[in-house]
């Protein structure tokens, strides 16, 4: 076996790498394999040749496309927080508790049983990945399970294929962790780092035995701001893995923004090197950073969660900014390609003329090569000057600019985001609507079911022409509409089925968007999104969901909610335009959801719900920045919502559990009715709601979506009297967390049922 001993100088350069690639598969193999092994219909080793599969395809590809050096431990049968979580023996007692084989207590963690519920998921920073959040307590017992990085590094180098593992620090690793629900008041995870960062060390030395030459951890945590006492942390950590006698030579790798102040701690540290993400970022001047010209820097120059082709004589500009900063500079994405689709040229139906400006997964990877290359030997590849030629199309293509949109921008005023006060309206919206105290209503979407996605994907096909399809959708509509008049749901919807997704069914039908056939991005688990391309002005040439929305109002005497997707979940589930400022971009996309608001309202639809899930996750990491995105991202969801009536009642849906950094901006964005996600956190966060004196309509969701289980009525109804206890009852509204598309029929109805039955019981308590 061989050894290696970190030696700065002769350790083999980094050359063009990335921090990370997709893992799914470019058909979404693993999604079918993880579905197909959970519904009981293939077994343990497809599931393993799936995923050993889509590992050595990777592997294969990055090396064929020519980097340099190869991670690998970035696949994962669910999500890479788990990984590491299970890695260093963080197994909650209820998982472990089952005796299930790894495998077993592996997916009980991600996905819950009946006995155990799942780790809370949350969200990757500010993108729409989620993660398993880890619980950690004072007796959390961490001790080392080094399977899946030594194997995958075994499997990859028995194909010839020498790699570098990645994995997550251990000091993000406590940052990105909750404390278990048993853990003493005031005990922090990161309280644990000492006893975390000893299996670190150890694995470490596993890895060294095993002749790994490079290992990459991940601290991304310390791109958004951090406490002096985590910056020393951090110091510590990496004095104590960088001091170890035998060791990988480590690369410390943070994304998503700047170091800021955690780049000279790692600077002064002996780790050999860091990874910057220079897009988000900017390049350290090694004046201001000790140490820093004593390091390797991986600079992440090609942007790795947007899909614009990189203006590479920019990126080369940028390196060779560096090169007097670092000891040495190697090239890179500024992220894991995780967050963006494999192949460009999977795509045939995408404008050629569009396919030129961008670059995919594996077309980055190619441009990190092409870079690498210039910098080393000064040599430019055509690719250079294909990339000017796109660049300087796309700079002035006609497609790109309307000037309609742009002059009624220019022609806004502040009034075109202002209604009348929320009190005057409220009045008003309860004599028209005449809804009981504790109105009971859903988020929008009912079941997706199989018949409803093979019915689009024939339409899609052409085997379906679009008035069967209509048929078939409207057939849909009215058995959703049926049953919620015998479920006794007060405020109803029409349930979303001819929807493929909330954002990519918008903008399948705007101008200035692009929707791809393959694009598909992990977002949790075997759960995929196709975030379209905003490539050009936003106008909305056609109403979009008026007619589905009155055909299912005409189907009954209770109301019907109109079900838009807003402005800013519009912009943040898409690869947006980065040739002007995101507010502009989202001040055209308010105005074309405005248009539909303004057109649900001519056809007699009373109530509105504009549905904004990602206001959170926009929220900039560091805190001098969130002022300004508050400001745009509320003005875009007024300038949406403020061109309707008195009488028709706005409503909003963010579905996060991280209330407390935005509940301002909430009350700012003056919609009537907002619904939350509360169920389990079993209403923690009403009280909270209420001290800020949110005053407005609130529906607390009662039912957590996320789970197979279904809530009982008494359950239920222990949630709506905690809420009752902060909020009065004709403010309180009765919902679940979120739409039900993910769920089944077998668990919805008997949800609501019990839903509805609660909110009954509980009503004569409000008067
Ligand atoms: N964009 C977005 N981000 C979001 C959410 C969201 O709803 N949308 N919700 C939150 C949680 N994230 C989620 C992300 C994805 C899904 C989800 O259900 N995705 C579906 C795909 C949805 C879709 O695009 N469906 C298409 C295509 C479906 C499909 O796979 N069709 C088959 C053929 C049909 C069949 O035989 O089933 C195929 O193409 O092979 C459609 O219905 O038309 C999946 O992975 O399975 C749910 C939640 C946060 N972020
Ligand atoms: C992720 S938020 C989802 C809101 C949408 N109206 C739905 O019910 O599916
Ligand atoms: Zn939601």
């Amino acid at each position: 076996m061989t050894r290696t001993t970190p030696d700065q100088g002769t350790t083999a350069p980094l050359g063009a790498t990335v921090p990370g690639y997709p893992r799914i598969g470019p058909n979404r193999e693993l999604k079918r394999a993880l579905e197909s092994y959970w519904a009981g219909e293939s077994g343990r080793e497809e599931l393993d040749a799936a995923a050993r599969a889509e590992r050595e395809r990777t592997w294969r590809r990055l090396t064929a496309l020519g980097l340099d050096t190869v991670p690998s431990n970035t696949f994962s049968l669910y999500d890479q927080v788990l990984d590491s979580a299970v890695l260093a023996g963080a197994v909650p007692p209820r998982f472990a508790a089952l005796g299930l084989d790894a495998l077993g207590t592996y997916l009980a963690m991600a996905r819950g049983t009946s006995g155990a519920a799942p780790l809370e998921m949350t969200k990757w920073f500010d993108t729409n990945y989620h993660y398993l959040v880890p619980e950690i307590a004072p007796t959390t017992r961490f001790h080392l399970d080094p399977t899946k990085p030594v194997s995958e590094y075994r499997e990859a180098l028995a194909l010839g294929i020498t790699t570098r593992p990645v994995l997550i620090g251990p000091a993000s690793l406590l940052l990105l962790a909750k404390p278990a629900d048993d853990a003493p008041d005031g005990f922090r995870p990161f309280d644990r780092l000492d006893d975390l960062v000893a299996v670190y060390a150890l694995l470490l030395t596993t890895l060294a035995d095993e002749g790994v030459a490079w290992v990459q951890l991940d601290e991304p945590a310390y791109a958004a701001d951090r406490t002096a006492e985590e910056l020393a942390a951090l110091g510590r950590v990496y004095e104590r893995l960088g001091g170890l006698a035998e060791r990988p030579a480590i690369l410390v790798s943070a994304y998503f923004g700047d170091l800021g102040e955690a780049l000279p701690v790692l600077a002064s540290s002996p780790v050999e090197a860091i990874g910057l993400d220079l897009v988000a970022g900017s390049v350290p001047v090694a004046g201001d950073v000790p140490g820093l010209a004593t390091k390797t820097v991986v600079a992440g120059v090609v942007d790795g969660r947007n899909v614009w082709r990189t203006d590479l004589d920019a990126a080369l500009a940028t390196l060779r900014a560096l090169e007097p900063q670092a000891a040495a500079v190697a090239v890179g994405t500024s992220c894991s390609l995780l967050h963006v689709p494999y192949d460009l040229d999977a795509e045939a139906s995408l404008d050629p003329r569009l396919k030129e400006w961008l670059a995919f997964a594996d077309q980055k990877v190619a441009e990190v090569v092409a870079l690498a290359a210039a910098l080393r030997d000064g040599q430019l590849t055509p690719s250079f000057q294909e990339a000017r030629t796109a660049l300087s199309d796309r700079a002035s293509a006609p497609e790109v600019i309307d000037d309609g949109v742009r002059s009624r921008l220019a022609g806004l005023t502040p009034e075109d985001a202002r209604r009348t006060a929320f009190a005057e309206r409220a009045d008003v919206q309860r004599d028209r609507l005449g809804l009981p105290p504790l109105p009971t209503t859903t988020i929008g979407s009912f079941p997706q079911t199989g018949d409803i996605r093979r019915a689009r994907a024939a339409y899609r096909a052409g085997r379906l022409d679009r008035a069967e399809y209509t048929t078939r959708m409207r057939a849909e509509i009215e058995r959703v509409i049926r049953l919620q008049e015998k479920l006794g749901l007060d405020v109803l919807v029409h349930g979303e089925p001819e929807r493929n997704d909330m954002v990519q069914y918008f903008a399948e039908h705007l101008n200035g968007f692009a929707t791809t056939e393959h694009g598909w991005v992990q977002s949790y688990g075997s759960r995929c999104v196709r975030p379209p391309i905003l490539y050009g002005d936003v106008s909305r040439p056609a109403p979009i969901t008026v007619e589905w929305a009155t055909y299912a109002q005409s189907l009954t005497d209770r109301p019907v909610k109109g079900m838009l997707t807003g402005p800013v979940t519009i912009l943040a589930w898409s690869f947006v335009r980065d040739d002007q400022p995101l507010g502009d971009t989202a001040r055209q996309v308010a105005l074309a959801i405005r248009d539909e608001t303004v057109d649900l309202e001519a056809t007699g639809i009373g109530i509105v719900q504009v549905d904004e899930p990602a206001l959170r996750e926009l929220l900039p990491l560091r805190r001098v920045d969130r002022a300004a995105y508050l400001d745009w991202s509320v003005g875009a969801f007024r300038l949406a919502t403020a061109g309707v009536a008195d009488e028709t009642q706005v409503h909003t849906h963010l579905c996060y559990s991280e209330f407390g950094d935005v509940v301002a901006a909430i009350d700012g964005l003056d919609a009537d009715v907002t619904s939350i996600e509360a169920a389990r956190s079993r209403m923690e966060i009403v009280p909270d709601v209420a001290a800020s004196g949110f005053a407005r309509g609130i529906g607390p969701g009662v039912y957590d979506i996320h789970s197979p289980r279904v809530p009982s009525a008494d359950e239920v109804e222990a949630l709506l009297r905690r809420a009752l206890d902060a909020i009065p009852g004709d403010r309180l509204w009765v919902n679940p967390d979120c739409g039900l598309k993910t769920r089944t029929y077998e668990q919805v109805e008997p949800a609501l049922t019990a839903l509805v039955e609660a909110a009954w019981r509980v009503r004569p308590a409000a008067g």
